[in-house]
């Protein structure tokens, strides 16, 4: 038995939600550029748990379910009003969303339509619970899910308090579609991994948004941020990353394990990320994560991956950096639980062996002789 360190180039699952193949990546076989540049995110969660894309009664429908399910109960704004203050973002979101399976009568039911049922909840309720959060730490009420309006247009409602322009809840909404899936990832990997006990559904989430609060994972949309940040001004970018590389520290946002020549989605979330700083007159932010970009793929040869551009286009939108992560969460919930259904549908138990290289043959000694 020989161990792959990090598993790289290990195929441990079949999936027909997601593929990257020769560095094209594909929900349901269709290619991310399409459904970017034409899908709502609704219909990018129908695609994901349905297989094919709705038409237009089953977006309704699918619609209005989510809206009918994104009240979240008292019981978690209570207890999100016990946190404290400063505590970390993604650890109050795994509280929460932990909490949601003690108020869901459904929460062990393992039927098929219950799971389903369930899934809606989660994906209605995690942007209730990540705006709720942040409105609640700042000494603010919670505000309740608006009817009739898209899991997108109701996070910046429920963050802000106003309606949102029409431009803010197009560039969020494409950056749910580029975040929903990404076949077995690390997140998605311990999704599976938990569910295919026979765990429930909320215990898949919550094992998925413990692995994407890391920052090789999710996590790094937020560093990248604090990485811009701390460097300013895009004249000082050539010192820091010329230092950082050449004492061997990563850059946030670059790099990928499946991905040699680059990440489909970063080039969305450039173009975006350059169109809101016109619209916001603050070009500091682009400008410097293009400066960047030169200067990681010059020097170490690496591009950009989904979380680099992201976190200049969640800047842009006003959104708290802590946030980010969240955010990521929010999207990934529809790629999760259409894993977790999957899983479900075709289960075993998922238990690799270890190679082991501890001591052999040890004896066991009496506490008093050691
Ligand atoms: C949504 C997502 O999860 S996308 C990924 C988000 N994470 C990041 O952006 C964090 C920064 N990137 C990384 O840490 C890595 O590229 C990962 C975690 C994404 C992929 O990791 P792996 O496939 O295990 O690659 P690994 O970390 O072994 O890197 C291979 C080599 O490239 C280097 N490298 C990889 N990424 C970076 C980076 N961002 N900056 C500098 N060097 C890097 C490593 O130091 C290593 O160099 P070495 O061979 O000289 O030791
Ligand atoms: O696939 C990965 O390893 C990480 C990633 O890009 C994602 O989860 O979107």
């Amino acid at each position: 038995m020989t161990a792959t360190k990090g598993l790289e180039g290990i195929v441990a699952t079949t999936s027909s939600i997601s593929s990257i193949i020769d560095g094209v990546l594909t929900y349901r076989g269709i290619n991310i550029d399409d459904l970017a540049e034409n899908a709502t995110f609704e219909e990018v969660v129908y695609l994901l748990w349905y297989g094919k894309l709705p038409n237009r009664s089953e977006l309704d429908q699918l619609t209005k379910e989510l809206n009918a399910a994104a009240n979240v109960p008292g019981e978690i704004i209570n207890l999100i009003k016990l946190f404290p203050k400063d505590v970390n973002s993604m650890a109050a979101l795994r509280t929460a969303v932990s909490s949601l399976a003690l108020y869901d009568a459904e929460a062990n039911d393992m039927s098929p339509e219950a799971n389903l049922r369930k899934a809606i909840r989660l994906q209605a309720q995690l942007p209730t619970i990540i705006a709720a959060f942040a409105r609640i730490r700042e000494g603010k009420e919670a505000i309740a899910p608006k009817a009739g309006a898209s899991l997108a247009e109701n996070f910046l409602y429920m963050l802000t308090g106003k309606q949102p322009e029409k431009i803010a809840i197009e560039a969020l909404d494409k950056a749910l579609v580029l975040h929903a899936d990404h076949e077995l990832n690390a997140s998605t990997f311990a999704a599976r991994v938990t569910v295919a006990t026979l765990s429930d559904i909320y215990s898949g989430i919550v094992s998925a948004i413990g692995a994407l609060k890391g920052p090789l994972h999710g996590g790094a949309n937020e560093a990248v941020m604090a990485m811009l940040e701390e460097i300013g001004t895009a004249d000082k970018a050539n010192s820091y990353i010329t230092e950082k590389l050449a004492n061997k520290e990563k850059i946030m946002g670059f790099g990928h394990r499946v991905y040699k020549n680059g990440d489909p989605r970063a080039k969305h979330l450039q173009k975006m990320s350059e169109e809101l700083g016109k619209i916001t007159g603050n070009m500091n932010w682009y400008n410097m994560s293009i400066q960047i970009e030169e200067l990681v793929t010059g020097q170490k040869g690496l591009k950009p991956n989904v979380d680099f551009y992201s976190a200049s286009v969640y800047t842009s939108l006003e959104i708290p950096r802590d946030l980010f992560t969240p955010i990521f969460a929010f999207s990934r919930t529809s790629g999760w639980t259409a894993h977790i259904l999957e899983q479900y549908s075709d289960n075993r138990l998922i238990r690799p062996r270890a190679e082991y290289t501890g001591p052999s043959h040890q004896a066991y000694t009496p506490i008093e002789q050691r």
